[in-house]
């Protein structure tokens, strides 16, 4: 499905990630977590391609994507919920979702996106910002699932939500993954949330994986350990 080979990416002279591989499969959930400023969100905005990557290749199934723009790579079947969710404050929930669509040239919000997020529906016509940081998730899922996307990509989902509703979350997201049948990688550093929703654990350090188990193998303190600052 995805594979991400040798992948670097830098700032200036900085190098944030070092020849990074990755190799995700169909209808898997892959958890990169790490500490903060390990290269986390760097990852995930070059996979999308907003930052450009320094060598290495980005693959979804057999599509080299490394070349494309960030619109080109969600044509191709990306999909991205960014950090801090990114909602467009002043736009109707609707409006917010719609812009989503654009990228593939669609108009009408379909009606599985509000079956899916029926809180959604109720508030299509209130201002994004006027959402509680849950349904500002929600909302920045729908968005990112109007392209009907093969990998999702989530940053940090978990950041500044309720820890009540992070255990929602995680069912939900793998409630899309069995009923669309797509990928996921998420990363996080939420270790409760990633027990729950990853089949699959990476460990992200100074750009690159170090550490990686299966979910039904993992030594849970030993990935603490990696999380521990
Ligand atoms: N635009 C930038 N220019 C220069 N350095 C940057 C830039 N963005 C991030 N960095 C640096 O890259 C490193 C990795 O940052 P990144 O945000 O990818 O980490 P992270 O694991 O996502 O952390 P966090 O959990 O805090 O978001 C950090 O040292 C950070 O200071």
């Amino acid at each position: 499905m995805l594979k991400v080979s040798n992948h670097s990416v830098a700032y200036g002279q900085s190098t944030i990630i070092r020849g990074l591989n990755l190799d995700v499969n169909d209808n898997e959930i892959v958890a990169v977590v790490g500490r903060n400023g390990m290269g986390k969100t760097t990852l995930m905005k070059s996979l999308i391609g907003m930052t450009p990557s320094r060598a290495g290749s980005v693959s979804l199934n057999h599509t080299d994507l490394s070349a494309m723009k960030s619109f080109q790579r969600v044509r191709a079947g990306l999909g991205f919920v960014p950090q801090g969710r990114m909602i467009f404050p002043a736009l109707t929930v609707r409006e917010n979702i719609e812009t989503g669509l654009a990228a593939v040239g669609e108009k009408k919000v379909p009606r599985d996106l509000y079956e899916l997020f029926p809180v959604l529906e109720e508030m299509q016509h209130r201002r994004g910002g006027n959402l509680s940081g849950g349904q500002q998730q929600q909302l920045a899922i729908a968005r990112a699932l109007a392209t009907r996307p093969k990998v999702l990509l989530l940053d940090e989902p978990t950041e500044g939500i309720q820890p009540s509703i992070i255990q929602e979350m995680a069912r939900t997201l793998k409630r899309i993954r069995d009923e669309r049948g797509l990928s996921i990688v998420v990363s996080e550093q939420v270790l409760s949330f990633v027990m729950e929703i990853a089949d699959r654990i990476l460990v992200i350090e100074k750009g690159d994986i170090v550490h990686q188990e299966d979910k039904e193998d993992a030594d849970q303190n030993k990935i603490a350990s990696y999380l521990a600052v």
